[in-house]
């Protein structure tokens, strides 16, 4: 007897399919069920406009979204940073499961550090939010770089630098990881000096809000504390009414994890203008979060102090 396989929609690019394989497998585990891939071709996969003139990162999602309401999969993976902040009512996001390491990277030409890069070095990022937190971070160090305007996959992001066209370019450490070319990384760049985009690192399992049996087995893929910390992160980028395409950068995470056990989660947030000349960033600490509400609170909060500093005015005409 073999039982019916669930549909899990996917974009074709390399990284939608390792995390998706990866979420396939887990899925089969605790089901017990087959998951067969469907792949679905976007039009953020097609078009050669720049993100921001197609309406950002959020079109990679539509299409996997419509294929769900349309119950042509049973469910679908996205990498979390690339969902819009406003959940569809008839969708849910079954589970989020445990992240992983949410920082950015480079990769150099010559293994360079990010520290080490040569005066006048281009360096390729198409996220104003790397762009602002790098310039700042060049400014404040006397370093002499300048940020050049990218976007493309992976392979062809790294291709720049291979070329010596860019001297390097910024990534994300999770995407390399699920793509296993983690050895190309010459720089792992601290949360200190480049907050990550809200939800960078964790990936969401959405399903309808009607399979409720579905649900019920994803939850096991989910882990509370990413859900809650993700959930505080882009709480915070909501509250700012920022898309996913602005200067901003979050991330919440334990002060204090060396062993002891840690009640308190802390939230970081950072917007800036692309040239580094100004940031806005601030953190705070409550109790970790429990329920949804709390988590929310928190990032509307940490939003309130940033935009009481003037954050509104350093995300220009990104701010809806
Ligand atoms: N914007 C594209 C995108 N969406 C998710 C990741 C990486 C994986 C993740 O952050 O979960 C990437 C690539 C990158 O920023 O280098």
């Amino acid at each position: 007897m073999t039982e019916k396989a669930l549909r899990l929609g996917t974009r074709r690019s390399k990284l939608a399919m390792a995390q998706s394989g990866q979420v396939a497998d887990a899925v089969s585990q605790v089901t017990g069920r087959p998951v067969e891939l469907v792949e679905i071709t976007t039009y953020g996969d097609t078009s050669r406009e720049h993100l921001a003139q197609i309406g950002g990162t959020g079109v990679f999602v539509t299409a996997l979204r419509d294929a769900l309401l349309r119950g042509e999969v049973d469910f679908a993976v996205h990498s979390l940073k690339d969902l819009p902040t406003a959940q569809p009512e008839d969708l849910v996001l079954a589970a989020v499961p445990v992240r992983e390491d949410p920082r950015d990277v480079i990769v150099a030409r010559d293994a360079r550090k990010f520290a080490d890069l040569p005066p006048g070095a281009r360096v390729g990022t198409g996220s104003p939010r790397r762009m602002a937190q790098l310039n700042a971070y060049a400014r404040s160090h006397g370093l002499d770089i300048e940020t050049v305007p990218i976007r493309g996959n992976v392979d062809t992001r790294i291709g720049y630098v291979r070329s010596g066209e860019l001297d390097a370019v910024v990534l994300a450490a999770a995407g390399m990881n699920r793509i296993g070319r983690i050895d190309e990384v010459t720089d792992f760049l601290s949360v200190d000096t480049v907050l990550p985009a809200p939800g960078q690192g964790a990936l969401a399992i959405e399903c309808a809000a009607a399979d409720a049996e579905l649900i019920a087995v994803l939850a096991e893929l989910d882990d509370p504390f990413t859900r809650a910390a993700v959930t505080a992160e882009r709480s915070l980028l909501a509250a700012l009414e920022a898309g996913c395409s602005a200067p901003v950068g979050a991330l919440a995470d334990l002060p204090h994890a060396d062993g002891q056990i840690v009640k308190e989660m802390r939230l970081r947030g950072v917007v800036g203008t692309t040239d580094g000349t100004a940031l806005v960033q601030l953190s705070t600490t409550g109790p970790v979060p429990v329920t949804h509400e709390e988590a929310v609170a928190l990032g509307r909060e940490l939003a309130a102090e940033m935009l009481a500093q003037g954050a509104a005015g350093l995300m220009g005409e990104r701010a809806h």
